[in-house]
């Protein structure tokens, strides 16, 4: 297990969001974290992140509390993959990626061959490297979304943070992203993955936590937790599991079909 999260409760001033979550993440897993808008699951993910320390509980990698590691170690264990966003300045794709390895460098050095050879061999990894030289805010959605992934693997941290990656890409962008995604935990990325698709968590997730008024309502293998029920509970909407073979497929149910 290389993630631990134990009886963690928090509140903003008197509004408590979350309520004695808790569950563990083993090395190499793909956990999707699911549930309604406005549930949770930014708050639980920056707690895990260490940005916010004020809930009672605890936030275990690999048995060391988070919040009391100083920051650059904690950027050493987690990486946080942001959603896209279109950004103003004039960054390359090798120069956004280098960001990811700034906490090796000072502001007055330029970055050495070491991290030249990290970021290279991040773009790589998540199949970008022709894109090196471009500029970041030039690209497509999906393009900047695994530009972002490249970033975060250039930190060298072994844990992956994703809040809501696919929301503003195409259906094409998704899909390559969640591969992507998927390839890295084959490869040892833990990654923690929240997402407004339930269909996603089940093609591509090894497992499913859903978070209902705060609480833990479903939290296992997504084949088996993923249920009509549990979609039922967390969105108030009808569906039904179809088997096809591309694998199981939820499809929604319309009023007359119920
Ligand atoms: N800084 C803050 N101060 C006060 N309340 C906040 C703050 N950030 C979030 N909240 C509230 O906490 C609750 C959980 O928000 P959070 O963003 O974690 O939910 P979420 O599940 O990520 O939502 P969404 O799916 O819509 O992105 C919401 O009611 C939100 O309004």
């Amino acid at each position: 297990m290389i993630l631990s999260v134990q009886n963690l409760t928090f509140s903003y001033a008197d509004h408590t969001v979350l309520e004695d979550v808790s569950f563990d993440v083993d090395r190499g897993e793909f956990l999707s974290l699911l549930g309604p808008n406005g549930v949770g699951k930014s708050t639980l993910f920056r707690c895990m992140l260490g940005t916010l320390t004020g809930y009672r509980g605890r936030v275990l990698v690999e048995g060391q509390e988070i919040r009391t590691l100083p920051q650059s170690q904690r950027a050493r264990r987690i990486a946080y993959i942001p959603q896209i966003h279109r950004p103003t300045f004039g960054y390359t794709v090798l120069d956004t990626v280098l960001m990811g390895t700034t906490r090796h460098l000072s502001p007055f050095t330029s970055p050495k061959q070491t991290q030249m050879e990290a970021a290279r061999d991040a773009l790589d990894r998540v199949g970008v490297s022709a894109l090196s030289d471009r500029s970041f805010a030039h690209l497509s959605g999906g393009e900047q979304q695994l530009v972002l992934i490249a970033r975060a693997l250039a930190q060298q941290s072994d844990i992956l943070i994703m809040d809501e990656p696919t929301s503003a890409l195409d259906y094409g962008n998704q899909l390559r992203v969640l591969q992507q995604v998927r390839a890295l935990s084959r490869e040892g990325y833990t990654v923690l993955l929240s997402t407004h698709n339930p269909q996603h968590a089940l093609t591509f997730a090894d497992r499913v936590l859903a978070l209902h008024q705060g609480a833990v309502a479903a939290h296992g293998p997504a084949r088996e937790v993923l249920t009509p029920a549990l979609i039922r509970k967390l969105y108030r909407v009808e569906t039904a599991l179809a088997d096809t073979r591309g694998g199981s497929v939820l499809v929604p149910l319309t009023e007359g079909e119920k």
